[in-house]
């Protein structure tokens, strides 16, 4: 199957996932564009984690196609689908945490070129010099360049995540997935990060995010779709998003986002 717009770089055609009788997703149909940012949002149980899920190939769908550029994912495993260049920032950081902070930044550089990881990754690349470079400048970036011998375990939550990024950045990814990548931030970590995700965005990365935070989301957002009980119920630019009716009254109760 073949996507007919030279500049969407995910698609999400018919996408339905039950799990047994509960539908979590139920047709589903999105395009995300090259180099947009685009946020979904939707209250708690909508299936954005599951949309996401299904899209990085940890969930296979009940039916529909997930394709990126001309590639169907549907069915892939979730390792094939990030060597395609779809990196994913968790809700709950995936890290190495015995590891120093600059060897997790390095170790996907070396798993994307070997295809997985090894013990004693380090000094067997002629590499090595160079990904260690570009490592400290993503960690410079995410504001963790200090600590970078320290191990990464003993970060704080906000931080770990800025880590995970650095993580998925040296993968240099097509598409890049946030889910939530502000949550259990202060304001001051959440607005370093937006600033963060906007340099991002000036790289021409396409992102989709996932995210609860309305003023994170109008910061970031080109586009928004909006999911509840398992359907996009509203798309759009996040001024027609913040009017619409439908979408405050689902997401919100009413008020305004
Ligand atoms: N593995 C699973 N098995 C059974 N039900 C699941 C599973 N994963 C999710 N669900 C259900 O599917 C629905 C969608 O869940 P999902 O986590 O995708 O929502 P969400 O929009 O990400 O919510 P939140 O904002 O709270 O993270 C919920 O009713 C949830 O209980």
């Amino acid at each position: 199957m073949k996507s007919n717009n030279a500049n969407v770089v995910l698609q999400v055609a018919d996408v339905h996932k039950n799990f047994g009788g509960l539908k979590a997703l139920s047709d589903v149909n999105l395009k995300v564009e090259e180099g947009r940012t685009h946020a979904i949002i939707g209250p708690n149980g909508a299936g954005k984690s599951t949309l996401l899920n299904v899209v990085i190939g940890r969930l296979p769908p009940s039916s529909g196609a997930v394709i990126f550029g001309n590639t169907v994912l549907t069915g892939l495993a979730p390792y094939k689908i990030n060597q395609l260049g779809i990196s994913r920032v968790f809700q709950t950081p995936e890290i190495f945490a015995d590891l120093p902070i600059l060897h997790n930044v390095m170790a996907p550089a070396f798993a994307r070129r070997d295809g997985g990881f090894r013990v004693n990754m380090f000094g067997r690349t002629d590499r090595e010099s160079e990904i260690r470079e570009e490592a400290e400048s993503l960690l410079e970036d995410v504001g963790l360049y200090a600590q970078r011998h320290g191990h990464a375990g003993s970060l704080s939550r906000g931080d770990k995540r800025r880590l995970e990024l650095a993580m998925c950045l040296i993968q240099h990814p097509r598409l890049l997935l946030l889910d939530e990548p502000t949550a259990g931030m202060s304001r001051h970590d959440t607005n370093t990060t937006i600033d963060l995700l906007k340099k991002i965005k000036l790289r021409g990365m396409t992102k989709v995010i996932i995210e609860h935070d309305m003023h994170v989301v109008f910061s970031l957002a080109d586009e928004i779709s909006v999911l509840a009980q398992g359907r996009i119920i509203a798309h759009g630019q996040p001024d027609e998003i913040r009017d619409d009716p439908r979408v405050q009254e689902a997401y919100l109760g009413g008020t305004q986002p």
